[in-house]
């Protein structure tokens, strides 16, 4: 291929400083080292970690730095060693690494990988703790081992799962981020049983996805819990059977959800990233064995707390990164499962851009009609 060992210089959306707008820069691209893959990204959406961070209130924000870590692609070239892609192959790079060799690997009791985590924390590849962007030789840091808001990207080759090439990338970007948690949250993390109440918190893609994983569990009731009532609507579509807004209640919102449920949901979903609502959300589970599932993620110095008395009796408090899929070995899977139709993902699109656009798609986010804004990367 012609670029593949060369630098690629392409366009890519910059984040200077926190909260400053990003600006479309050419960026070199440097050539996959060992166990890199080099992919030329063509659909990206936008996730609210991506905000978050760019509000400086990530203590693992790093500026300038490139965001982006919903998206798909087709590898560009891959590096000395790298056997499980290769050039053509269609991809969906992943923030949570998958090595399949390290110990949380082969825990058997989680999806979080060790093998790249710290270089990734720090912006840079493991190979040299360097990064492989660079704007006329200014290093500009990777974000969450993925940097999609790029044309092309460099990811370490456990941050790349190969999919089926006939699935539409526009589409199957989502599967990077938002859908799975959310599918995750409720089939690996919380395990929901048919006949389940359950509650979620926050009815953006996340609580979406978890009102869509509860519907398929064979949840008995869903209850969507938004301060926005306009989410009602849409959230039916996903499973979603009762709503409640905070707002319309003066009791606090655990004892609202306890009265409606005869004591207590059996499993409960923040997907907020609010450390007072998280409180609630366990608080309205059930005594004796109501689970509560942490998703949302909450900024620098905030702390989650309750009366111990709530866990001695019984209620359990847990948390999920990407719904604890393993990312390489399950992502493939869950395209198939789209190509099946036997989860959503066009659903959650509202918005198609360009990355040109990226900053207006930013601003859409913060409007309640947005849940996933997808950003077509070379138009
Ligand atoms: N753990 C993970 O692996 C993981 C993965 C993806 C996203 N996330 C996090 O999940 C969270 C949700 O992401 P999203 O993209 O769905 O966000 P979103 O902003 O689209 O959705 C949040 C929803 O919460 C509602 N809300 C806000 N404050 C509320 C309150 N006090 N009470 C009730 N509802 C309230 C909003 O109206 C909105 O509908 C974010 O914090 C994101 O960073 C975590
Ligand atoms: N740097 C952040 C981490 C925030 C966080 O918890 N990230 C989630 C993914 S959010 C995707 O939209 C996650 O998977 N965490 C596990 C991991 O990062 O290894 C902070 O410190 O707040
Ligand atoms: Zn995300
Ligand atoms: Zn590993």
């Amino acid at each position: 291929m012609a670029t593949q060992g060369q630098v690629i210089t392409c366009k890519a959306a910059v984040a200077w400083e926190a909260n400053k707008p990003l600006v479309i820069e050419d960026v070199q691209v440097a050539p996959p080292q060992a166990g890199e893959v080099r992919i030329k990204i063509l659909f990206t959406a936008l996730c609210h970690t991506d905000a978050y961070t760019w509000s400086g209130k990530d203590p693992e924000g790093l500026f300038p730095c490139i965001l982006g870590h919903e998206a798909a692609g087709i590898v560009e070239s891959v590096g000395e060693g790298v056997t499980e892609v290769q050039p053509g192959d269609h991809v969906i790079p992943c923030y949570q690494a998958e090595c399949r060799e390290c110990k949380f690997c082969k825990s058997g009791k989680t999806n979080l990988c060790g093998k790249v985590r710290a270089a990734t924390g720090v912006g840079v590849m493991m190979n040299d703790k360097k990064s492989r962007f660079s704007i006329n030789g200014k290093p500009i840091y990777h974000f969450m081992g993925t940097s999609t808001f790029s044309q092309y990207t460099v990811v370490h080759d456990v941050s790349v799962a190969k999919v089926d090439p006939q699935a539409p990338l526009e589409k199957i970007c989502l599967l990077g981020c938002g859908v799975p948690t959310g599918l995750g949250a409720v089939w690996n993390t919380a395990k929901v049983e048919a006949g389940s109440i359950v509650a979620v918190f926050g009815l953006g893609t996340v609580g979406l996805a978890v009102a869509e994983g509860a519907k398929a569990a064979g949840a008995s009731r869903i209850i969507g819990v938004d301060i926005d009532s306009k989410k009602y609507d849409t959230a039916k579509n996903f499973g979603v059977t009762e709503f409640v807004n905070p707002k319309d209640h003066d009791k606090p919102i655990q004892q609202v959800l306890v009265d409606l449920t005869d004591g207590g949901v059996d499993y409960s979903f923040e997907c907020i990233g609010n450390v007072s609502v998280m409180r609630a959300a366990l608080e309205c589970c059930h005594k004796g064995w109501g689970t509560s599932v942490i998703v949302g993620v909450a900024a620098s110095g905030q702390e989650i707390s309750t009366r111990p008395f709530q866990l001695v009796t019984g209620r359990v408090w847990k948390g999920t990164a990407f719904g604890g899929f393993k990312s390489r070995s399950q992502v493939p899977w869950l395209v198939d499962k789209y190509m099946k139709k036997e989860i959503k993902v066009d659903e959650y699109i509202t918005h198609e851009l360009t990355l040109g656009e990226i900053n207006k798609a930013f601003d859409l986010m913060h409007e309640g009609g947005c849940l996933r804004c997808v950003l077509s990367m070379h138009e």
